[in-house]
């Protein structure tokens, strides 16, 4: 018989228990296991460009640090739905919302909230790589110093290139400009300047489809690795991208409806809707 009571001889400690990530459901194995707790929640979202509906009352629960892929033909709302995350369509005059997109269950849309603020909290990279003409130090201080977090200037440069896996790349030609990198090395800068403001989530709007497949091959490993710290939300075309490095998979069809978000193995492997099943089959889109 096993003599090892220690465990039953003291009463469980709730606060111990929710504070152990593990026990929590809060590390990527308790994430693998379906019980990640919800980051980013839409319920019944819709979005108008003046007349034009492009998200129908989409509703949808992001789990916290995994890799969440968006999935559908050309027009369908994926790029619409990731920018209410982080209100970037705040910028496009024609955009109008409605319904709730709740991050941490606050309504980003009420009047109290900051839309610079929460993009610190939810940082985006785009298709086209976007580095400011700047230093590759500069690029990645610019918010930093934005934000007055400029103590230790140096070290959080370097782990934010180290993060995005560009350092050992570029840490002898920091002074030399962000503009004459290769094109994967500058998406791999635009999301260390985007992990130097200390996100939660970030958001990646085809963040490989400008780039060669070596390239492309990085930034998937890189996303990977960033579900383990960040929730990670990504719009591709590729579905063999979506299968190969997302943990869910949300499929928006034409009209802005989104048609099955499950589990990506379930998506791909047996999806419960015949038109997500064409649509993954190649029979349209
Ligand atoms: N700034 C805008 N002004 C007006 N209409 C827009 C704007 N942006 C998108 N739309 C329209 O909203 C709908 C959804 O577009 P959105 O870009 O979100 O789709 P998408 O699925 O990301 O497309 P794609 O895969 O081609 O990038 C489309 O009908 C599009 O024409």
């Amino acid at each position: 018989m096993n003599d090892d009571t220690t465990t039953v001889d003291v009463e469980p400690d709730d606060r111990l228990i929710e504070t152990d990530p593990a026990e929590a459901g809060l590390s990527r194995d308790g994430a693998a296991s379906g019980t990640a707790p919800t980051v980013i929640e839409s319920r019944h979202l819709n979005v108008w460009y003046d007349d034009t509906q492009a998200i129908r009352d989409v509703s949808m629960e992001i789990p916290e640090r995994q890799v969440t892929a968006m999935i559908g033909p050309s027009g369908c709302g994926k790029s619409t739905f990731l920018r209410c995350i982080n209100r970037m369509n705040d910028l496009i005059d024609a955009a109008r919302v409605e319904g709730e997109l709740l991050f941490n269950g606050k309504d980003v849309y009420d009047d109290d909230v900051d839309p610079v603020a929460l993009r610190r909290r939810i940082g985006m990279v785009f298709q086209q790589p976007n580095p400011f003409p700047k230093s590759i130090y500069d690029n990645v201080a610019y918010g930093l110093r934005v934000q007055g977090r400029t103590d230790d200037l140096d070290e959080q440069v370097e782990r934010a290139l180290r993060r995005s896996a560009l350092w050992d790349e570029v840490k002898d030609q920091l002074d030399e400009s962000g503009l004459d990198l290769s094109g994967g090395q500058q998406q791999r800068l635009c999301i260390a300047r985007a992990i130097a403001a200390d996100p939660e989530v970030i958001l990646m709007d085809e963040p490989a489809s400008a780039l060669d497949p070596v390239a492309t091959s990085k930034i998937e490993d890189l996303i990977a690795d960033l579900a383990e710290e960040y929730t990670v939300v990504i719009v591709t075309h590729n579905m063999q991208q979506a299968a190969r490095i997302s943990d869910k998979t949300a499929v928006f069809l034409t009209g802005g409806e989104l048609v099955e978000f499950d589990d990506t193995n379930e998506i791909f492997e047996n999806p419960e809707s015949d038109r997500v099943e064409d649509y993954i089959t190649g029979k349209f889109g």
